[in-house]
């Protein structure tokens, strides 16, 4: 059974004021998009992932791995039309619909959604009414209206993937949401309780309303590391994952590459996870000589598996010589790479000791590093 996402996300966002359309603003440091795709990327058994996007914006998106892309409409109808004749040849079972302007949404919702669909065919979040609903004009109230049996709908709206793809094909004119394409299509829809987090990036103060829950819900770890290695022979030092013509060589039980392991330290320290040592112990023999993004990877893919996103590190390198400064470019697009990382969120710098201690009489390199992890 597999449960496609689409996210859509074609809007101009003209009611949140001036400015980039609202799914590429800054939201509690990163892009609304972001948000609202790792509340997908990080559920598991969900995918393939189908992002809608205006024609515009295609090109400069840089898609996470695994995501799909395809051009929106017009409409949030159309987008959504597209989006699921996009997925159409993957064949997915189920598909979940999602506006990119809700980025603060929960994967109780996301699985409140999966689940139901086990009894019908489409299922949707919604909060009962609780306010007492009027009528108004010209600023004065005109009259009242029972807001009994009355629901806020919100997404994502999940639905079998075959129906929802006939209903949306065969729908004439204008639709708020899939819901009511599914029900003109004769679709029962299942509605599981929604969240009042779950809010839509509408107007411009909403912004601030969803930095709030995800600044709130959000678990931020920083973790630190440090290392050292001793020169020994040879004519290159690994730094970084850079290979520096030097002199010497680093002496290690790996390639003593210090600068990657002060940051693998710092990712396993941020998720209190030992450091390299509890994962690849210097008495095994299979890592002897290792090469170090092996070390780095794997702490990556474990900060992943534990719902968290890198969301930068520094480093800084101690030393007289080699000189740095030259291959900091390199090394910082090498950590990025292994980290899956914008280059801009790596930051590698080097400092020497004014020529005091081990560093500064040349009998070793140190490193330091800091990471910050993110998990919605
Ligand atoms: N042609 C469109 C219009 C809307 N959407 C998406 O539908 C969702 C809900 O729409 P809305 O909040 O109205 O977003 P915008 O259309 O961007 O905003 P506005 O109406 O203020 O311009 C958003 O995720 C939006 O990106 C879309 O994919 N394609
Ligand atoms: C789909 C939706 O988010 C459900 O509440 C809503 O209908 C979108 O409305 P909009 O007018 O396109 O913002």
């Amino acid at each position: 059974m597999t449960t496609a996402i689409l996210i859509v996300a074609a809007g101009r966002g003209t009611r949140a004021g001036p400015g980039a359309p609202k799914q590429w603003r800054p939201l509690a440091g990163r892009r609304v998009i972001d948000w609202t795709l790792d509340a997908f990327l990080s559920t598991p058994g969900i995918g393939p992932v189908m992002v809608a996007l205006h024609a515009e914006d295609i090109a400069g998106f840089v898609a996470p791995k695994g995501v799909l892309t395809c051009t929106g409409g017009a409409t949030r109808a159309a987008s959504v039309r597209a989006g699921l004749e996009a997925l159409a040849p993957l064949t997915p079972d189920k598909v979940l619909i999602h506006d990119v302007a809700r980025p603060c949404l929960s994967q109780s919702v996301i699985a409140a959604v999966v689940a139901a669909l086990d009894q019908a065919p489409g299922a949707a979040p919604a909060l009962p009414v609780t306010d007492a609903l009027w009528r108004g004009v010209d600023g004065r109230v005109s009259g009242s209206a029972n807001r009994e049996g009355l629901f806020r709908a919100q997404t994502p709206q999940g639905f079998r993937f075959d129906a929802i793809l006939a209903a949306h094909r065969s729908h004439v004119g204008e639709a708020a949401d899939d819901v009511e394409v599914a029900r003109a299509a004769g679709l029962e829809v299942v509605i599981v309780p929604g969240h009042e987090d779950n809010l839509k990036i509408t107007h411009a103060p909403d912004f601030a309303r969803a930095e709030q829950i995800l600044r709130g819900t959000m678990d931020i770890r920083l973790g630190n590391g440090f290392d050292v290695h001793a020169f020994g022979p040879g004519d290159h030092v690994m730094l970084c994952g850079v290979a520096v013509p030097h002199d010497r060589g680093l002496k290690g039980h790996s390639d003593a590459d210090v600068g990657m392991h002060a940051v693998t330290d710092a990712l396993y320290g941020a998720l209190a996870q030992g450091d390299i040592g509890r994962h690849f112990p210097p008495s095994d023999p299979q890592w002897k000589g290792a090469a170090s993004h092996i070390f780095l990877a794997h702490a990556t893919a474990l900060a992943g598996d534990q719902g968290f996103t890198v969301s930068n590190v520094d480093v800084t390198l101690i030393c007289e010589r080699p000189k740095i400064g030259p291959l900091a470019t390199a090394m910082q697009a090498r950590i990025a790479e292994i980290l899956a990382l914008d280059p801009a969120r790596v930051s590698v710098k080097a400092t020497t000791t004014e020529r005091l201690g081990f560093t500064g009489r040349e009998e070793g390199i140190a490193a330091l590093a800091t990471a910050t992890l993110i998990r919605p």
